[in-house]
């Protein structure tokens, strides 16, 4: 580890005291590599059946494991298929204790490239709707690629400043994940370049920005609804003083305990307006367990109002209609098939709630079925990710071990045997074991790759 900031390292000695060695000891540890299995897929269970690498639970998650360096998870097909996503073992404890179910409204306000919103999707098992923001257009970019990997078809990708996302949808979400822009200090040992930006400044400067965050989370919170908090910084400033803001300013919010876990610490009073209630905050350090520097607070807003009600008007004409129905014939689909827009040529199955929207800056609303071209339609990369194996008519399932596998990421026309695919002609889902990977169309025994350019291996 490099050199640490001069004016962090006495500031961390001045909160932590007599454990402050422990934790300077600690950068001279390696980091910590985490998985996180994505359950909209495929079951803990049965990830750890096929599983090609050593893996240990993080307690804190029960689909998070640690993975050995050598093991290059990011390499195996399993990746390409959204079996798993990679994430540092602390960074899995914002979403782990924001308790998301099936159907709820759940926004991630600064969501890039996406670590907590995959998570906050897959726990919506596809109903309700999930919507990931970030300010910044080139990480929402990062977002949609790892929520249309992962499979999650009801989400709504938004690139907006939090306070036109929050004029367009009062009162909104039942849980809102707020996991803030910060000075990044525990990050440190992950990412050393993030050390040599830092300054003193920098708390008292992300301090500003969260409490603009979380003034316009709050406004999008029902009545009742929960927002989690969280950083991966260590500075009170930005932690235990963001919370002492919101309580002051907002009475409407309260605190609550969340599950701890061996080595969370409580969050400090004395680091923010002195409180008592502040001890409900957890942070992570790392001279305590094998993690990365993270703060989490879980709020709620008092009182409690109804469902969100779901709204949706424009129908496909005639054409297309005939055209998906050609296509979809027979399918177990896993969207309603009600929600369907056409929009110039592209068809998305939209997320329920569809007109609180206009004027919000978005890459993505629902899940992008595909493309609708003279007298056919050519189905979207996104839809072979969201499908499962079965419920496309005809498939091509390949080992891991299969080298068709790599050629099929890097773009090639695959060679395939007869009986190899469900059927011999048309489009086929490729997959390695059961689960898919892209499209493909065979044509006279050669298969077509379809597996679009910007998602190749090079
Ligand atoms: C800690 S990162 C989010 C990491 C993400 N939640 C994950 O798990 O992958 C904070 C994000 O906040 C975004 N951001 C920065 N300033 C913001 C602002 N004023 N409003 C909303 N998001 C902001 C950044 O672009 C960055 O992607």
């Amino acid at each position: 580890m490099e050199q640490l900031p001069k004016a962090f390292l006495t500031r961390m000695e001045d909160m932590l005291q007599d454990e402050y060695t422990a934790f300077l000891k600690s950068y001279e540890n390696p980091r910590h590599f985490g998985l996180r299995v994505n359950t909209l897929k495929i079951s803990v269970e049965e990830f750890l059946k096929i599983s090609p690498f050593s893996l240990t639970p993080v307690p804190w998650t029960p689909n998070g494991f640690y993975f050995e360096e050598t093991d290059h998870p990011a390499k195996h097909p399993y990746y390409a298929a959204g079996l798993y996503y990679l994430q540092e073992p602390s960074a899995m404890a914002p979403a782990a204790l924001l308790p998301v179910t099936p159907g709820d409204y759940v926004l991630d306000l600064c969501a890039a490239p996406g670590g907590k919103a995959t998570e906050l999707g897959a726990r919506l098992e596809n109903k309700g709707m999930l919507v990931a923001n970030d300010i910044s257009s080139s990480r929402a970019k990062a977002l949609q690629r790892n929520i249309e990997l992962c499979g999650i078809p009801n989400s709504f990708i938004t690139n907006e400043v939090p306070a036109s996302l929050a004029k367009a949808m009062p009162e909104f979400f039942d849980k809102i994940l707020v996991d803030a822009p910060c000075s990044g200090e525990g990050m440190f040992r992950k990412e050393p370049a993030v050390a040599k930006t830092w300054d003193e400044t920098r708390p008292a400067f992300f301090a500003k920005l969260q409490r603009e965050c979380v003034w316009s989370a709050i406004s999008m919170l029902k009545p009742g609804g929960l927002m989690l908090y969280s950083t991966c910084t260590f500075s009170p400033v930005e932690n235990e003083g963001t919370i002492s803001f919101i309580l002051e300013e907002y009475p409407d919010m309260e605190l609550l305990e969340t599950d701890s876990y061996k080595g969370f610490s409580k969050g400090n009073p004395a680091w923010g307006n002195g409180d008592p209630e502040l001890t409900k905050c957890l942070r992570i350090f790392p001279h305590r367990m094998d993690g990365e520097g993270h703060f989490m607070a879980l709020m709620r807003k008092k009182g409690s109002s109804g469902q969100t009600l779901s709204d949706f008007r424009t129908k496909p004409d005639k054409e297309a209609q005939k055209l998906l129905t050609e296509f979809f014939a027979g399918m177990d689909i896993p969207f309603p098939a009600d929600r369907i827009e056409v929009r110039s040529s592209n068809v998305y199955c939209l997320p329920p709630a569809n007109n609180h929207f206009k004027g919000i800056r978005f890459l993505r609303n629902g899940l992008f079925l595909g493309e609708l071209k003279k007298n056919r339609f050519e189905p979207s990369q996104p839809l072979a990710l969201a499908l499962k194996a079965g419920q496309f008519p005809s498939r091509l399932c390949l080992s891991p071990q299969d080298e068709r596998i790599g050629r099929y990421l890097k773009g090639e026309t695959l060679p395939v045997e007869k009986g190899e695919c469900t059927k011999d002609k048309g489009w086929q889902l490729i997959c390695v074991d059961n689960f898919p990977l892209g499209f493909g169309k065979l044509v006279n025994g050669t298969l077509k790759n379809k597996y679009p350019a910007g998602w190749r291996i090079h």
